[in-house]
């Protein structure tokens, strides 16, 4: 039966992805209230900018004072799409002390506060819900959470940042530059309001802090994630990739230690051989794979950034925290009780291009693969070209630890006949 008195929503922040949950909020209002059991009624927005244009959203539900709206007493469910660390995180915490459940986007907060955050939800009694904080409209918090919960999840890796895509698929397919590709990644509400979050690989670290901690039931900071962005990258990197039967993407790699005994979390960028599904996913559309032992390869593909998509995940939480309210319970909380060590980059295996710059004589390539056999790298295939005394040398290894290549590379740039490190990638999904 359907209730008569309406859900309160407060809304925190009406920019991209705020503008759209209000629209949603709205054109949705009966099939939103028949899927609740009750209707939801939009009860204050909070911006920045009062006297901004909001269509669609009367004039006296706009305030300034966010603080306020959320101590009201009267909010079931405060929705905070406002991003960043203050004032989202006290907004949230008085939000739960003045009885509200909170839906939020925010991943740079919750890989950063996302134990404190738990816990004060759990305090109150109220629920904390985020799907939209990592890939947009894909739903994977909460099959990691729910739908996984019996099985054993072992890797989960993943173009988790929409912006970055969109500019290294630009990159790729059509030689655009990487300014003008992320000046239109910004114009169309994917990248985040200070877009070095997005190419310096923050905003994927902080996505994949989160995934690692629900994937492997453990607490897993944005600190213990090693992050490169995706600045670097450049026209002759494509090159390489491409003679390599591969492309570039920005990864973020979550993994078990074999013996189960550790975990590792990192973000960069990789190249991917053609044929794996990741190479095929374009302009700002996110893919995620979960290994785990019994499911096998599970894939997770869709609009990963953007107001709309973003919105439906917001919407999503939002039904069911407000199912929760009138069933007077909670969804499933933070369930980080296997407190696993994570294991530092030094550790993780796999395999490298490195591109370097070397005199054009005989003997630099014994010399360069002497370096190598000396720090245990195996050395797969080696490409030289050069012409007037100069030559690049590509060397591609076997599986080694990140340690060992470190080493490697420090040796090599003794060499007097080597010139320089051009490139440095680690090659992914083999
Ligand atoms: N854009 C995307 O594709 C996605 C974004 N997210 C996350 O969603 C959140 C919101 O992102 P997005 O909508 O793009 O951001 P915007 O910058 O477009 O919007 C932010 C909103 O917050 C308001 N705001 C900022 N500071 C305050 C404050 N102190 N008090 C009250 N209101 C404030 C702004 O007000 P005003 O309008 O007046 O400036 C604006 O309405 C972030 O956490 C982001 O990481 C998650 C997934 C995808
Ligand atoms: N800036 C982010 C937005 C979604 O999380 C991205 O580009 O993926």
């Amino acid at each position: 039966m359907m209730r008569t008195r309406p859900l309160k929503v407060a809304l925190l922040g009406c920019g991209v992805v705020g503008s759209e949950v209000a629209r949603i909020m709205t054109t949705h209002a009966d099939d939103l209230a028949a899927r609740i059991g009750a209707p939801v009624e939009l009860a204050g927005v909070a911006v920045r900018r009062p006297g901004k244009v909001r269509e669609g959203i009367p004039a006296e539900l706009i305030t300034t004072d966010a603080t306020a709206l959320v101590k009201r007493g009267d909010i079931d469910v405060v929705v905070e799409v406002i991003g960043g660390i203050e004032p989202a995180r006290t907004l949230i915490t008085t939000a739960f002390a003045h009885g509200a459940s909170v839906v939020s986007a925010n991943k740079a907060l919750l890989a950063q506060e996302g134990a404190d955050l738990h816990a004060a939800a759990e305090q109150h009694g109220r629920d904390l819900y985020y799907e939209a904080a990592v890939a947009g409209a894909i739903p994977l918090i909460r099959p990691l959470r729910e739908s996984l919960a019996g099985d054993k999840v072992n890797r989960v890796l993943g173009i988790v940042n929409g912006t970055t895509n969109f500019i290294l698929d630009k990159m790729d397919s059509t030689g655009a530059g990487y300014q003008e590709a992320l000046d239109e990644a910004t114009a169309l509400g994917y990248a985040e309001a200070d877009p070095t979050a997005d190419v310096e690989g923050f905003d994927a670290a902080a996505k994949a802090a989160i995934l690692a901690g629900i994937a492997f039931h453990t607490r897993v900071r944005l600190d213990d994630v090693y992050r490169e962005g995706m600045t670097e990258v450049t026209a002759a990197d494509f090159v390489s990739a491409r003679e390599m039967g591969c492309t570039i993407k920005l990864l973020a790699i979550c993994e078990r230690a074999e013996d189960g005994g550790s975990v590792t979390a990192r973000v960069h960028p990789a190249m991917i051989p053609l044929t794996h599904p990741l190479a095929s996913v374009r302009g700002a559309y996110n893919a995620v794979f979960v290994e785990s032992d019994a499911a096998g390869q599970l894939m997770f593909y869709g609009p990963g950034a953007g107001g709309s998509p973003t919105a439906s995940a917001v919407l999503g939480d939002l039904v069911a925290v407000c199912r929760n309210r009138l069933n007077g319970a909670t969804g499933p909380g933070e369930s980080a009780y296997a407190a696993l060590p994570v294991s530092s980059m030094g550790e993780v295996v796999t395999r490298y291009h490195i591109s370097l710059d070397v005199a054009d004589k005989p003997g630099v390539l014994a010399q360069v693969a002497t370096v190598f056999a000396e720090h245990g790298v195996s050395i797969d295939t080696v490409r030289q070209q050069g012409k007037h005394g100069e030559a690049s040398l590509v060397v591609v290894t076997h599986r080694a630890s990140d340690a060992a290549l470190g080493g490697t590379v420090e040796a090599l740039r003794k060499l007097d006949t080597v010139r320089g490190v051009a490139s440095i990638m680690r090659v992914e999904g083999e």
